[in-house]
C-alpha cells in the first residue's frame, strides 16, 4: 500500500513498483506536475488516475476532509479516525493514520481501500472541480477546512525544508512570491478557498477553520459529529479531543511522521507538528512582506466568510 502524507510526502509499504513506474516518468528536478490548472506532485499523480476519479464511486456515507495543504489535515484525519474508531481512542489498535484516511489523489489506486467497509474515510487537496461528480451531486460528506493563509505560507515555507519531495525554498521572500502567483503544490490559496466556498451548494458540506478547532477543540469535534451524524458518549468526546491535542498528537511518532523514511522527511531539521499554533506569521514576516501579501490576497479574501487575524499590529485571539 501506498502511504501518503499531504501532497509532499509518499511512501510505500508494499506494492512498491507502482509508484518506482510513476517517479521513473518524472525528472528528479520537477517539483511540479500541473494537471487542469492545478499542481501535484509529480512522483505520485498522473493525468489519467487524477481524470479517473471522476467516476469514483462515492458512497453516500462517505466522509472527504479537503483542505489546501499546512491547514490542518492531519489534524482532522486524527479526530476522523479518532470519532469513528474506537481501538483508535481506546489505544488498542495499531493502525497508520494515513491507512485510516489515506489521499484520494495520491494512494488508493493499487489498494483495496475502495472496497473497505462503509463509512470510508478519505482526505484530499483537490480542488471542487477536480473530485468525484458523485460528491458534487451531493452524495457523501464534505469537511473543509481552512486557515489563515499567511500562517499557512509560514507553515509551507518550514516544512519545505524538512520534506525532501517538495522544492526547498531558498528564502521567505522566493517562496512567498512563489505561493503568491500559485506556483506551489495545490496551486492559488485563493483559488482553492474561492472555489470551495463558491460552490457549496453542490455539496454536502462542512466548513471549519483551523482557528476555531485551536480555541475551542471539543465544539469543533462535536460540529464535526453532528454533521457526520455520529453520537460520542462524554467519555469518548474526552477522548477525541485528548489524544487529538497538539501535544499528544506531537509525542505520538504517526501523527507526527516521524517513521517516515529519510527520503521523504529529512531527519533533525525540523518537526512536522511544528508549532500549531494561530498566528505565527508575525514571527517570519516583516512589515513590508506583509504589505506585499495584501497587495494580492486582501481584496479577494473580502468575498469569503472566513475571519483571519490580517494585520501586523491586530491582536490574536486569546
Ligand atoms: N493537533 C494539532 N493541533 C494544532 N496544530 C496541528 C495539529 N496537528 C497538526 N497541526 C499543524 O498543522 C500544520 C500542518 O498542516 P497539514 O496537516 O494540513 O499539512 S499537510 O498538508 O498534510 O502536509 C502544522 O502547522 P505549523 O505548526 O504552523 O507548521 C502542524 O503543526
Amino acid at each position: 500500500m501506498i502511504i501518503c502524507q499531504g501532497p509532499a510526502l509518499c511512501v510505500q509499504t508494499d506494492r512498491r513498483e507502482a509508484s518506482a513506474q510513476v517517479l521513473a516518468m518524472q525528472p528528479p528536478e520537477e517539483y511540479l506536475f500541473s494537471h487542469k490548472r492545478f499542481y501535484f506532485q509529480p512522483q505520485l499523480a498522473t493525468a489519467e488516475y487524477l481524470d479517473s476519479l471522476e467516476d469514483f464511486e462515492i458512497r453516500d456515507s462517505d466522509v472527504f476532509l479537503v483542505t489546501y495543504p499546512k491547514s490542518g489535515t492531519t489534524w482532522t484525519q486524527n479526530i476522523l479516525s479518532l470519532i469513528y474508531h474506537e481501538g483508535h481512542r481506546d489505544g488498542t489498535e495499531d493502525i497508520d493514520l494515513l491507512d485510516r484516511v489515506p489521499w484520494l489523489e495520491y494512494n488508493i489506486r493499487g489498494t483495496d481501500y475502495i472496497n473497505r467497509p462503509s463509512p470510508r474515510l478519505f482526505a484530499c487537496h483537490l480542488p471542487y472541480y477536480m473530485v468525484p461528480k458523485g460528491l458534487r451531486n451531493k452524495r457523501g460528506k464534505v469537511i473543509y477546512v481552512s486557515r489563515n493563509p499567511k500562517d499557512v505560507l509560514v507553515s509551507y515555507y518550514h516544512f519545505s525544508k524538512i520534506a525532501v519531495k517538495i522544492e526547498t525554498a531558498e528564502d521567505f521572500d522566493s517562496f512567498m512570491e512563489k505561493f503568491l502567483s500559485g506556483k506551489v503544490l495545490a496551486s492559488l490559496w485563493l483559488d482553492h478557498v474561492e472555489g470551495w466556498y463558491g460552490h457549496k451548494d453542490n455539496f454536502n458540506i462542512l466548513f471549519l477553520t483551523y482557528e476555531e478547532m485551536k480555541k475551542d477543540l471539543r465544539s469543533s469535534v462535536l460540529k464535526i459529529c453532528n454533521f457526520l451524524g455520529k453520537k460520542l458518549t462524554e467519555k469518548e468526546l474526552h477522548d477525541v479531543v485528548d489524544k487529538a491535542s497538539f501535544d499528544k498528537q506531537r509525542r505520538d511518532p504517526r501523527t507526527n511522521y516521524e517513521h517516515l523514511p529519510p527520503d521523504i522527511i529529512e531527519k533533525g531539521k525540523g518537526h512536522f507538528l511544528r508549532k500549531g499554533t494561530v498566528g505565527d506569521w508575525k514571527n517570519t514576516m516583516t512589515v513590508a512582506q506583509s504589505e506585499r501579501f495584501d497587495s494580492v490576497f486582501k481584496e479577494r479574501m473580502q468575498n469569503l466568510p472566513f475571519r483571519f487575524c490580517w494585520d501586523i499590529n491586530e491582536e490574536l485571539p486569546s
